[in-house]
């Protein structure tokens, strides 16, 4: 749609696509809202998790002083009611879902009802009651591993809805897909500014490091951490180490959410990454040096590899003028500090 209207016109000054001197791809829209300010009152569901306290952390160091959070234990987001009555109490403008039951590809194939469940009541309750109280804008985080399993590489956002999952993280993808499309939905009902996001696999400070449930980079730093310690000689790691990841550094993902806040109004999800990707047996060298272990690394076979491939392409979000700065082997090192320093008050 090479003249569609740009909602609002662009920054630039444009008021349609063919008049717009941005790169952008894909026919997408781009918006000139005002930037979000310091009084802005957005409520960062989920603001104790990896995500949510970067995102904490990201707009508080740039002065924003009207920030609203609430932990699972005081507000439970599968609860319709409870989820109305406190934006009734707080009166959110903006949101951003960051709430959400994730897991790793153990946890994910160990409890796949509990992913479906949760996910789409978290999502449903918060997009509704958005909706019903007027909240202006709203940003839904999807995530990778609900494009098809053998998607071709790097993966588009087009590429959605093309072909089967994978297997492991079903229930997952299913909830999130349905997400997406609420939000699609209510943007085409409504007019309202919402828009989605899919990030790739992230890390960072605020991981989770449970061995049960955690994703690669936080097990695998917990576990080399020990093997370190008690002197253990090899340390075995899930599946064949072949397939590769995209692995974003959290604080980047932080800053790409604001980014599409203030400068993406489109109908479908924005890609979120770093732009490469990197095998699960380098992952395990890499986080093995920055840890300091020097033993044997070993495969369990007999653990799932998932998805062979999971490389995004973030042509559309670099044309909007984002891309990620954390290189990788910085990005472990930044997380093992945090770990270390986090061992007896982390959260799980
Ligand atoms: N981690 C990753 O690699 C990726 C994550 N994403 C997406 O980013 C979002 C955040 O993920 P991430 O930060 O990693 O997840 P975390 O598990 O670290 O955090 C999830 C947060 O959701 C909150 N939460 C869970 N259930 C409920 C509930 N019933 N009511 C209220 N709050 C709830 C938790 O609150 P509390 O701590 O108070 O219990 C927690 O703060 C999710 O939508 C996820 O799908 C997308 C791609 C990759
Ligand atoms: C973000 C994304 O995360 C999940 O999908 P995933 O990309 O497969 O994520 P993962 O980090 O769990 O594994 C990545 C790879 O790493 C291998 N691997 C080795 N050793 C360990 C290990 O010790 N733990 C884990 N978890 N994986 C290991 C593992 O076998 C796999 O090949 C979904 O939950 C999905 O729903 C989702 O949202």
């Amino acid at each position: 749609m090479p003249d569609a209207a740009i909602r609002g016109g662009c920054r630039c000054g444009a008021r349609r696509i063919a008049e717009c001197t941005h790169p952008i791809e894909y026919g997408r829209t781009v918006t000139n809202f005002p930037p979000m300010s310091p009084s802005t009152r957005i409520y960062i569901a989920g603001h104790q998790g990896l995500v949510g306290s970067a995102l904490w952390r990201h707009f508080t160091a740039r002065g924003f002083e009207n920030l609203i959070g609430l932990g699972s234990s005081e507000l439970d987001l599968r609860d319709a009611g409870a989820t109305a009555a406190f934006f009734r109490a707080t009166r959110p403008q903006v949101v951003i879902d960051a709430a959400a039951r994730v897991g790793g590809i153990a946890a994910n194939a160990l409890r796949p009802a509990d992913f479906v469940s949760d996910n789409l009541r978290i999502q449903l309750n918060l997009l509704d009651t958005a909706v019903a109280s007027g909240v202006e804008r709203f940003l839904f985080l999807g995530s990778s591993c609900i494009y098809p399993k053998f998607a071709a590489q790097p993966i588009r956002e087009e590429a959605l809805l093309t072909g089967p999952l994978e297997e492991s993280n079903e229930g997952y993808a299913v909830a999130k897909l349905a997400g997406i499309a609420q939000v699609t939905a209510i943007r085409r009902q409504h007019g309202l500014p919402y828009v989605s996001a899919m990030p790739t696999n992230l890390y960072g400070p605020g991981d989770n490091f449970s061995p049960h449930d955690s994703h690669v980079v936080p097990a695998m730093i917990r576990r080399f951490h020990e093997a370190m310690l008690a002197d253990i000689p090899h340390v075995t790691c899930w599946g064949t180490g072949l397939p590769r990841r995209d692995l974003l550094h959290v604080d980047d993902a932080a800053e790409a959410c604001h980014f599409l806040l203030d400068h993406y109004d489109g109908d479908g999800p924005v890609n979120v990454g770093s732009g490469t990707d990197i095998p699960i047996s380098e992952i395990a060298h890499i986080i093995a040096e920055a840890v300091g272990y020097d033993g044997e690394i070993r495969w369990d076979t007999s653990r799932p590899d998932g998805t062979p491939r999971k490389l995004l392409d973030v042509r559309h979000l670099a044309g909007l003028g984002w891309s990620a700065k954390t290189p990788f082997a910085e990005g472990i090192k930044t997380t093992y500090d945090w770990f270390l320093a986090h061992q007896d008050t982390y959260r799980r």
